[in-house]
């Protein structure tokens, strides 16, 4: 196991110095296929919060975070999934292929506040981003914990708190420790100020960090989409639906 993973087609893309694992690919998606699906997204289907609008693809979760089976819609497929398979990013969870996404839509000054993604969904996420840069703010799960998540495998230190700067076209996965170990977050800011290589974990792996570099290290938000891929553990087909009701009467 650990003698292939150097042949793995991600290594190439993981964000050094921190929890095993982040990886982040730019220019995942070209140009036309990012503008073909910010025009396939409805327009109708937003449910609006304080701070970024969002829509949930087949469906919201239930209450007790059942997924009814649904396909997603075609965009969100291709070219999209097929890529994840080749990558091998879901190869390891329960139904191998993620079956929920979430659109978060943020508009300069929005965001979302830390948090985890927690136990409804396999410990793998792929975001597709869209339209605009954004940084990711990652934080120890608990600040009196600092110390655990700083020093681990060998008493190598990891660089957190820190930010992902993420580059429109671009793919970011989160799996395993990193998934359950730190907060993830969008301050909700009109400009990602400072951005060089010591504040940005990816910073070797940009696409293109001219635009950053030119700007002084800031990154001027505009309206940025996220797709965000997962695999929701538990899925209620409507077969079982039907014959859970059955046997209830
Ligand atoms: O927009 C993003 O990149 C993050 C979204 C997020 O954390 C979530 O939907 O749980
Ligand atoms: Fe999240």
């Amino acid at each position: 196991m650990t003698t292939d993973s150097a042949h793995r087609p991600l290594q190439a893309f993981r964000i050094a110095g921190l929890p095993p694992d982040f990886y982040y690919i730019p220019n995942f998606i070209s140009i036309e296929e990012e503008a073909s699906i910010l025009q396939k997204i409805p327009t109708q289907r937003w449910i609006n919060l304080s701070h970024r609008r969002l829509q949930a693809h087949p469906s919201t979760l239930t209450k007790n975070n059942t997924l009814l089976a649904a396909s997603l819609p075609a965009y969100l497929i291709n070219p999209i999934i097929p890529r994840f398979k080749e990558l091998g990013i879901f190869e390891n969870t329960s139904h191998l292929q993620p079956n929920h996404v979430l659109i978060n839509e943020y508009k300069p000054g929005e965001g979302i506040m830390p948090h985890e993604d927690g136990k409804a969904y396999a410990s793998v996420v792929a975001t597709v981003s869209l339209g605009a840069a954004v940084c990711l703010s990652l934080t120890p799960k608990s600040s009196s914990d600092e110390s655990d998540v700083e020093e681990k495998d060998h008493g190598e230190k990891w660089k957190v708190p820190t930010r992902i700067l993420q580059e429109p076209r671009s793919l970011l996965i989160t799996t395993g420790e990193a998934y359950e170990s730190l907060l993830h977050g969008v301050d909700a800011v009109e400009i990602d100020e400072g951005l060089n290589p010591e504040t940005v974990a990816n910073w070797s792996l940009l696409g293109d960090r001219t635009p950053f570099e030119e700007a002084g290290g800031r990154n001027v938000r505009e309206t940025r989409i996220s797709l965000t891929y997962r695999d929701v553990l538990k899925v209620s087909s409507a077969a079982n639906k039907v014959l859970g009701g059955m046997f209830m009467r």
